[in-house]
């Protein structure tokens, strides 16, 4: 384990929905430069655990520290700000703006740019150019004028792809990113998160249900189960661990297609 401050840090954070304990006393570290896989069967807890973390959900107890600040109490704007990155299935698309618009506001809002600014035209142009810039990395340079609610459904998560790398956060969250792309699409976001784990700076979190591309990107799996951590270390590892193999029923880690997803 690195002596380096962790980026971001979970101290026993937890939920409670009712009696239900959704997220129970969930305690990691994660450094920069490294990919991070949240594995588990349905229902676990990862996709609540993102959400604590990131702040739509507020947390019964535990804390969430970003380079050792604690950013519990702050919203989720605020943890946005600070530099928690996450992609929200598209709910945080514009559907009647075009795909440029989507992340030049992302662009604008990245570096405090209000109306007045954007108007001038030297700012707008240079606004464009970096929108453009991002809508190329996720390949989507030849639709930038489209509007988001006419684009296919790949195109619009990866537009989500792009509104988060023009926030130039420390911590990129995705949750299940190729969910609903076609086969050809797949492999552009997936370099794309390689890409961003190389810039050795930043973390990474992937909850993912494909073992293929868990195996293929991470440093590292952490397993959620019934919203404890069970298991936490190297991929073949952790997939090899009696835990894992009880907590998939009995799944072959071999078996290439979905980790204990229905
Ligand atoms: N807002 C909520 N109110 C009540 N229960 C909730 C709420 N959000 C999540 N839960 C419950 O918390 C548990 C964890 O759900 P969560 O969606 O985090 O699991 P998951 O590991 O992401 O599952 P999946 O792989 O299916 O997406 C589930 O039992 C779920 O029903």
């Amino acid at each position: 384990m690195s002596t380096e401050q962790a980026v971001l840090e979970t101290r026993d954070l937890t939920i409670n929905f009712g009696g239900h304990v959704a997220v129970d006393r969930v305690s990691c570290q994660f450094h920069k430069g490294t990919l991070t896989s949240i594995v588990g069967p349905n229902g676990a807890g990862k996709t609540t655990w993102f959400n604590l973390i990131s702040g739509q959900l507020k947390a019964s107890a535990g804390q969430v520290l970003l380079n050792g600040e604690d950013l519990t109490g702050l919203s989720a704007p605020r943890r946005a700000d600070k530099g928690l990155g996450r992609a929200f299935q598209l709910t945080n698309l514009f559907p009647n703006l075009t795909a440029l618009e989507n992340v030049r506001l992302a662009v604008a809002a990245r570096h405090h740019i209000g109306h007045v600014f954007w108007q001038m035209a030297s700012h707008r142009r240079d606004l464009t150019e970096r929108a453009m810039a991002y809508l190329t990395q996720v390949n989507l340079g030849g639709r930038a004028e489209y509007l988001v609610s006419g684009l296919p459904h790949g195109d619009q998560r990866k537009l989500e792809v792009a509104l988060m790398l023009a926030l130039e956060p420390k911590v990129f969250m995705f949750d299940e990113p190729t969910a609903g792309m076609s086969v050809d699409e797949v492999p552009v976001i997936l370099d794309l998160i390689a890409d961003i784990k190389k810039q050795q700076d930043k973390v990474v979190l992937l909850v993912e249900h494909k073992m293929d591309v868990v195996r293929s990107l991470s440093d590292r799996i952490v397993v959620l189960h019934n919203g404890e951590l069970v298991a936490d270390g190297e991929p073949a590892e952790v997939i090899a661990s009696p835990v894992v193999q009880e907590a998939y029923l009995g799944a072959s880690p071999d078996v290439e297609t979905e980790v204990a997803h229905g």
